[in-house]
């Protein structure tokens, strides 16, 4: 995936001053920045929610995104949405899902209804939602909201395995301290990348 010389304002402000970003299979990228300096706008952008003002995104192959808002329905049970998003994805079983559901440990949920989950297993569906089609390109807005520190060691196991299978990963954070995670890292500061795609590895 590759995004050249994205901007967007709202209104008069203007968030987004000329975005180029590039995505190599088998890498996992991150973008940090304070709050309100533009991630999600630029998420948005990339898994194409939002229309930039200027700048073309390019992508091929499946494509999943884990929105920072988790846009689920608390009337479904976790199977219902699997369900849902299998037939959605054009996705044959659940294997996937199933398995991710494991590596995140709420497999137990499967047949409870959405709205009585805990904020943080909600979290786990929304990412495995995202991830259960096995996307090339994965866009992930901070991820790991709410999870327990044991979770939070799974859900970067299961991001390096994603690497090892040649996936890219785009991490959104406002949170600076998961760079040594990360191959590359850009930092989002008055609507320009700072860090040129430079190796923290
Ligand atoms: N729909 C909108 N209409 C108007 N302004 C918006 C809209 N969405 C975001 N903004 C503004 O754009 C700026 C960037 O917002 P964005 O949510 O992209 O930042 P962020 O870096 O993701 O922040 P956070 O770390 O708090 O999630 C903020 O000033 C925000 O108030």
């Amino acid at each position: 995936m590759e995004a050249e010389g994205v901007h967007h304002s709202y209104g008069v402000r203007r968030v987004l001053r000329g975005i180029d970003v590039a995505l190599p299979a088998g890498s996992v990228v991150g973008i940090v920045g304070e709050n309100g300096a533009g991630k999600s706008t630029l998420l948005k952008i990339l898994s194409g929610e939002l229309r930039p003002d200027r700048g073309v995104v390019r992508h091929g192959g499946r494509f999943g995104y884990c929105p920072q808002q988790v846009v689920l329905n608390d009337a479904f049970t976790v199977r219902q949405h699997l369900d849902f998003f299998a037939a959605a994805y054009d996705v044959a079983d659940l294997r996937r899902a199933e398995e991710v559901m494991e590596i995140l440990g709420f497999d137990q949920y499967a047949d409870v209804l959405v709205g009585t989950l805990s904020g943080g297993t909600r979290q786990k569906l929304n990412l495995t939602l995202a991830v259960m089609h096995d996307p090339q390109v994965l866009l992930l807005d901070e991820p790991y909201q709410g999870f327990d520190w044991e979770t939070y060691l799974r859900f970067w196991d299961l991001v390096g395995d994603l690497r090892v299978a040649g996936r890219s990963v785009l991490v959104v954070s406002h949170l600076a301290y998961d760079t040594d995670r990360l191959d590359q890292v850009w930092r989002l500061r008055d609507g320009v990348l700072h860090g040129r795609q430079e190796d923290v590895r």
